[in-house]
């Protein structure tokens, strides 16, 4: 079966030395390392925002044959920080994510509920705290209904809650078929993923089923921690 995301000896000078990745429908996938490990660097070269040595493939296409609009309707991405430098309202950034599909408008609404964003759809959103220009982000991710959703950090800004319905949520979009990498620092968020991707010093060190991989020697060889992982997120939404 073709791949939707094939990263193959990927390198940015400096950054990301050889890093191959592949990942097919349906897979949940968290990418973790220290910081500066090349996390948000991978992210970028997978998106198609960052030039990179090797090659990126989407569905088996080389990305430079995709043309523009065509990518934006593929995939989405969501950067790590969520500024904004002018006053638009919430809704009117959301559907942004509807630009490649001819500004149309659909599913913004559902987009905006989903991300409990309703009621601040018609503030600006220059004026709003982190967490909610993040999941201003996240929205306008999805949005686009692109099966392949790429997001740097998505959790970083968000309380429990809606930390706990952004999992859900990558969750339902790849049990439906979608594909989903995001960068995570809470490894004890790692149980939800179908793969963990660990990056190190801008290499990949391991990939595969969390269980395997998130290893005591290899947390403490790449993150210097001992530890052990447990499933500990014991919270639920009522
Ligand atoms: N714009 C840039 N130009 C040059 N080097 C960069 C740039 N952005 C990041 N780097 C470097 O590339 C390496 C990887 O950075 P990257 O941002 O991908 O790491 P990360 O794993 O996402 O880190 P964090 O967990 O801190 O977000 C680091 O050494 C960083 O200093």
């Amino acid at each position: 079966m073709t791949n939707v995301l094939d990263i193959i000896n990927a390198s940015v000078p400096g950054r990301l030395t050889d890093v191959s990745l592949r990942l097919g429908s349906g897979t949940m996938a968290g990418l973790v390392g220290p910081n500066g490990s090349g996390k948000s660097t991978l992210l970028q070269v997978a998106s198609g925002l960052l030039p990179a040595s090797g090659e990126v493939r989407w569905g088996g296409q080389q990305l430079p044959h995709i043309p523009i609009l065509e990518r934006g309707r593929r995939t989405a991405w969501v950067p790590q920080e969520a500024r904004f430098e002018f006053g638009f309202t919430v809704r009117s950034v959301v559907a942004q994510g509807r630009y490649a599909h001819g500004d149309d408008n659909q599913g913004v609404d559902e987009a905006l509920a989903r991300l409990d964003l309703t009621a601040l759809a018609d503030r600006p959103v220059n004026h709003l705290s982190g967490g909610e220009r993040q999941r201003v982000l996240l929205a306008r991710a999805i949005a686009t209904g692109a099966p392949l959703q790429l997001w740097d950090e998505p959790l970083a800004a968000l309380d429990p809650r809606h930390a706990l319905e952004i999992l859900l949520l990558g969750n339902k979009h790849t049990r439906a078929g979608g594909t989903l990498l995001f960068s995570l620092h809470d490894l004890r968020m790692a149980y939800i993923l179908d793969i963990v991707v660990v990056l190190h010093k801008g290499r990949l060190r391991a990939a595969g089923v969390p269980s395997k991989v998130l290893t005591p020697d290899l947390l403490l060889e790449v993150f210097g921690v001992r530890s052990e992982i447990t499933p500990s997120l014991s919270f639920a939404l009522p």
